[in-house]
């Protein structure tokens, strides 16, 4: 687990919003409240990408989150492009072809985080994609392979963080999505846990959208949420 000397560097505020002009008036309310905005389909696709080149510029440190999944060729390509928009982490879909790749593409600066079983899913929706194991068992599975291959990070929920810490050991990052303060809505997302119990079960960074894009406070949400895993 790397050192993280500014603790709001823990908190990694997903921007899922609709456009660039959104984004920027997010980032506005929560001013010094946040240091890291993970950009994702949504916004990447809608002039997200040059936003990133930007706020990378004015020292926010940037996830990417195309998660990427595709013939080799294409992945290492890919991630090569992405090195030079100056994000901190980019994802990748953690199948060992698709790390492998993505370890040959990335740059210097560049963190490649592999995403294992995403947070949306349970045992039963494993199953029906045609997975024969459990859910933390694939994700054990995942991890140790991301881990032989040399990929920086994991991308799980906090439910498995610990046991996927042990299985990767101390130096690579664990970064989990799924994460709900109490008392606020799952939507979509089946395996959450809060910040602070997050923290406790050793993660590097959790990622936040919803509690805090939809906040009438975002800026508040981001510092109870830093509070809480202090
Ligand atoms: O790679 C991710 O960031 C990711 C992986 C995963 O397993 N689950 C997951 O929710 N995410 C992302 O984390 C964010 C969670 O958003 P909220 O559910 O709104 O907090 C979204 O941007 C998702 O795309």
């Amino acid at each position: 687990m790397p050192e993280i000397a500014d603790p709001r560097d823990r908190l990694i505020v997903a921007l899922d919003l609709p456009g660039v002009p959104e984004a920027e008036a997010l980032i506005d309310r929560i001013g010094d409240a946040a240091t890291f905005y993970k950009i994702g389909y949504q916004l990447g696709y809608a002039g997200g990408l040059a936003l990133a080149e930007r706020l990378a510029a004015r020292g926010l440190k940037i996830f990417l989150d195309l998660k990427l999944h595709d013939i080799g060729n294409t992945v290492e390509a890919g991630v090569r492009a992405a090195s030079g928009l100056g994000a901190t982490f980019l994802t990748v879909h953690a199948y060992p072809q698709t790390m492998r790749a993505a370890v040959r593409g990335r740059g210097a600066g560049l963190k490649i985080l592999a995403v294992t079983v995403l947070t949306s899913y349970d045992d039963a929706d494993a199953a029906e994609a045609g997975y024969g194991l459990p859910v933390a068992d694939l994700v054990a599975q995942r991890a140790a392979q991301a881990a032989e291959i040399g990929i920086d990070g994991l991308v799980c929920s906090a439910a498995e963080a610990a046991s996927v810490r042990r299985i990767v050991g101390p130096d690579r990052l664990v970064v989990t999505p799924g994460i709900r303060p109490a008392g606020t809505e799952a939507g979509d997302q089946k395996r959450v846990m809060t910040p602070g119990e997050a923290r406790k079960a050793g993660i590097d960074h959790v990622v936040v959208g919803r509690p805090i894009t939809g906040a009438a406070d975002p800026r508040a949400v981001a510092q109870a949420i830093v509070a809480e895993m202090a």
